[in-house]
């Protein structure tokens, strides 16, 4: 996995790639990684799959009675605490390695969360398997004060130099970008592996290629008995 945020003038963008590897296998090509915590609040998963989903959505739905018990918008250090003193709790064996982003009435907010419970807050971040090379290309050209076009394309060269250079990342890559009172999950914002040989749309066989000569559901249950005794 390589996945990714970063704060930009209008508030957060999140990146993923869509690759779930069983081994060297591929396991699924276009995966989601980009979880929703809260309308405010996303967050990104590296590790095990069923534990970043499971986390994720484990904490989603207390913010959402924590909502409805305070009537107020989630902020994201409520979501952070919770993600914390859970994987804290499972002493790093709940495999989640997240980037949580949102913006709420303290402004933008980007985080790591480690397996084991630690976190960072940081204008720009990289997890997973191909986070050295997404954090190669943050080095090299973050700034200060970036525009929401910028940060996305910042975050997509990211992420694809992780589907490029990481074998354990690749497929597309998907955005989500949270401003004050707007968030939007792109999917798809590249998609730099086309499959190249499309197999045919379905085959063709004229009908009567095959005669049905007969349907078993006609034939009376002794003669399939019949026919079974000959084989067998
Ligand atoms: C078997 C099986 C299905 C496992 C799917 C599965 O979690 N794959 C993991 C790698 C892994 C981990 C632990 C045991 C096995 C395989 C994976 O692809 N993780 C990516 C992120 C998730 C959210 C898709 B990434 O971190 O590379």
């Amino acid at each position: 996995t390589t996945i990714c945020g970063v704060i930009f003038e209008g508030g957060v963008v999140l990146g993923a790639d869509t690759r779930a590897t069983s081994g060297n296998v591929v396991f699924e090509k276009n995966c989601e990684k980009i979880h929703y915590i809260a309308p405010n609040i996303y967050c990104c998963g590296a590790g095990t799959a069923a534990d970043t989903e499971n986390t994720t959505g484990l904490i989603a739905s207390q913010l959402e009675l924590h909502r409805l018990s305070t009537g107020r918008e989630s902020r994201v250090i409520t979501s952070l605490t919770m993600l914390k003193q859970m994987l804290f709790k499972y002493q790093g064996h709940v495999s989640a390695a997240l980037v949580l982003g949102g913006v709420d009435l303290k402004g933008p907010h980007l985080y790591t969360v480690y397996p084991h419970g630690s976190s960072d807050s940081l204008p720009y971040v990289t997890m997973g398997s191909g986070s050295l090379a997404a954090m190669a290309v943050f080095e090299a050209n973050y700034k200060d004060n970036l525009t929401e076009e910028e940060a996305k394309l910042l975050v997509k060269q990211a992420i694809s130099a992780g589907i490029f250079n990481d074998l354990g990342s690749g497929g597309n890559v998907n955005l989500c970008v949270i401003k004050k009172g707007k968030t939007e999950v792109i999917k798809g914002y590249a998609q730099e592996n086309p499959r190249k040989y499309r197999r045919p749309a379905g085959y063709s066989f004229p009908t009567g290629t095959t005669s049905v000569l007969e349907s078993k559901f006609q034939r009376p249950v002794s003669e399939i008995a019949v026919v079974t005794e000959v084989v067998s």
